[in-house]
């Protein structure tokens, strides 16, 4: 038990430290880095702990989907292009071993991804506003219905 207990403080110490000690790239940094001699891209977003920055210049040769789509979006956001393509668990634990950093958002960008969680959180709001008025809709009804046998 002992021994469990010092391999999970650990882990965990080295996740959290880890995470800190990743560099933080703006997007002119990574906007540097976009040929086969140096290939940058930045992946993720607040759903998995990203956005991240990759340099993916190793890999460009091995790439299943081929180096030129890789290129296209070199030195910008690729997520989307990412999550887009469906990639699988294996393409994502590939992904990871080319982490060099964190990805510093722009003003601009803090503010979209704050719009778009709020608007998330509005639909869910709604969502669930919809599925009380339904229970609701559906207990009347059977109210009524005994009411009326
Ligand atoms: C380092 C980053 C990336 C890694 C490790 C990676 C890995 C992989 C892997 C392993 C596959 C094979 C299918 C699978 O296992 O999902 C694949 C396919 C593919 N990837 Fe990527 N990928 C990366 C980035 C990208 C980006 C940024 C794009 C698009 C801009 C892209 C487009 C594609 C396409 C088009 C395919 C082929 C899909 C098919 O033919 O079914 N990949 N990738």
């Amino acid at each position: 038990l002992f021994v469990l207990f010092c391999q999970t403080a650990t882990t965990v110490q080295k996740y959290s430290m880890s995470d800190k000690e990743l560099k933080e790239y703006t997007s002119e940094d990574v906007s540097k880095h976009t040929t086969t001699d140096s290939c940058w891209l930045i992946i993720g977003n607040s759903s998995n702990g990203g956005p991240k920055v990759y340099d993916v210049t190793k890999y460009l040769d091995d790439h299943p989907g081929g180096a030129e789509v890789m290129l296209d979006v070199a030195g910008q956001n690729a997520d989307e292009f990412f999550e887009d393509i469906g990639h699988s668990k294996e393409a994502r634990n590939e992904l990871a071993k080319y982490l060099i950093g964190n990805y510093k958002l722009t003003e601009e960008e803090m503010a979209k991804m704050k719009a778009d969680a709020e608007k998330k959180a509005a639909q869910g709001g709604s969502s669930s506003m919809m599925l009380i008025v339904l229970v609701a809709l559906v207990a009347i009804y059977i109210a009524y219905s005994q009411m009326n046998s």
